[in-house]
């Protein structure tokens, strides 16, 4: 069995430590089955001594990605940073000068699953301003990780950031950049080569034939009809049109502020919205502990648990591992999706199953269905 690599984070953040209490619930409880293996790419007497610090009994084998599915059982299978770097880091309070090795540990996962040695990358949480102190160029992984897809110097693949759980999954159409920059970026080019991926990555990835995608307007009430903003007007509802006449189920641009109850939600699979926090203010509010952040448009699969450092809580063994749990249970999913060995079909990988609704064969004509019950 193939199994996942795990990046190692920010070190002083609270990614070793889930590492390790996501391993310790490595076994099938009622409702829940076994975690997939997975090895993290790491120092392994950094690990070791993380585990003793929080008094956790958790034994590190130092091993190499072909041999971690036979020691998960026993041990928490760490594979060496190619480097051999040592990393010395205090909890909640990020150093630079470990920058070095927690980009290694992206690189590599990402080596060992382009040499087909891991089935995914799963991340542990970077934080962004403490690589930037090193000339990091990325504004997050999500970027970074479409660099290393390709060859130095290639054309990298446009990288769409998905935020998914069983009760919504969004979409930001512009990621990690500041907010007074959305306009002049949030282009009908960009929102409908987003919208593609996602319509390609939920039928080829997630077993969706026919995947429902709604818009999130920019403006208030969705520009009222451009009286409060013309985006939604000139930009948005132009590559609406243009995707529906090429076949993608899409609506919008809809009013963000009435997009995100349970009957609308009921009436869509991903919400796009062009900003960031448009789209993860409501995932994070509605599912932060079982969010995965999943990067669509990579020719490899990555999730990540939906959180960030956590510099606040580390080193006090008081962090949820549930979104990292979350995270690797679904890359093991999407990988098993992605093998020439799957079953005839793929596994459909539920999205919006709003108190186990049956899915809608088409989107209902309205926006949602008032005298819906839930
Ligand atoms: N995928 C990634 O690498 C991500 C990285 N970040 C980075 O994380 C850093 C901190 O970002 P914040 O906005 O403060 O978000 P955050 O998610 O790190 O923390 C927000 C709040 O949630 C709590 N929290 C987070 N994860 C938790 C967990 N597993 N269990 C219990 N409580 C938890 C924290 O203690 C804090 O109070 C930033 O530098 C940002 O760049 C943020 C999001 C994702
Ligand atoms: N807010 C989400 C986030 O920052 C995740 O970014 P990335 O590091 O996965 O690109």
């Amino acid at each position: 069995m193939t199994p996942l690599a795990l990046t190692l984070g920010d070190p002083a953040g609270i990614g070793p430590e889930l590492a390790l209490a996501a391993w310790a619930r490595r076994t099938a409880q009622p409702g829940h089955p076994a975690l997939p293996p997975f090895f993290l790419v790491a120092d392994p007497d950094f690990v070791e001594r993380t585990a003793s610090r929080l008094g956790l009994h958790v034994p590190v084998a130092e091993i190499d990605p072909e041999t971690a599915a036979e020691v998960f059982s026993r041990a928490l299978p760490v594979v060496a940073l190619p480097s051999g770097t040592a990393i010395a880091a205090e909890p909640g309070a990020p150093d630079p000068a470990n920058a070095g090795a927690t980009l290694e540990s992206i690189t590599a996962a990402v080596g060992f699953v382009q040499a087909g040695r891991a089935s995914a990358v799963v991340t542990n949480p970077i934080a962004k301003y403490v690589l930037t102190q090193v000339g990091f160029a990325y504004p997050g992984h999500t970027e970074f990780l479409a660099a290393l897809a390709v060859p130095p110097g290639a054309p990298a693949p446009l990288p769409v950031m998905m935020i998914w759980s069983e009760d919504l999954a969004v979409v930001p159409v512009t990621i990690h950049v500041p907010l007074r920059r959305v306009p002049e970026l949030l282009t009908q080019d960009l929102v409908e080569r987003t919208a593609r991926i996602v319509a390609q990555d939920l039928r080829a990835r997630f077993g969706l034939a026919q995947p429902r995608l709604v818009l999130s307007g920019l403006n208030p009430h969705a520009g009222e009809a451009g009286t409060m903003g013309t985006e939604d007007r000139d930009v948005l509802a132009p590559a609406v049109e243009r995707l529906r006449a090429a076949g993608i189920d899409i609506r919008g641009p809809l009013p963000a502020d009435t997009l995100f109850h349970p009957r609308a939600r009921a009436t869509y699979d991903v919400a796009l919205a062009p900003t960031h926090d448009q789209a993860l203010i409501p995932i994070k509010t509605i599912a932060f502990d079982d969010g995965v952040n999943v990067t669509l448009g990579l020719p490899f699969i990555r999730t990540s648990p939906d959180h960030g450092t956590a510099f606040d809580i580390a080193g006090q063994g008081i962090a949820r591992p549930d979104s990292l749990i979350a995270a690797l249970r679904l890359a093991d999913r999407l990988a098993r999706n992605a093998s020439p060995d799957r079953p005839e079909t793929a596994e459909i990988i539920p999205f919006n199953d709003y108190a186990g609704r049956a899915r809608a064969a088409s989107a209902p004509p309205s926006h949602f269905d008032p005298t819906d019950e839930l």
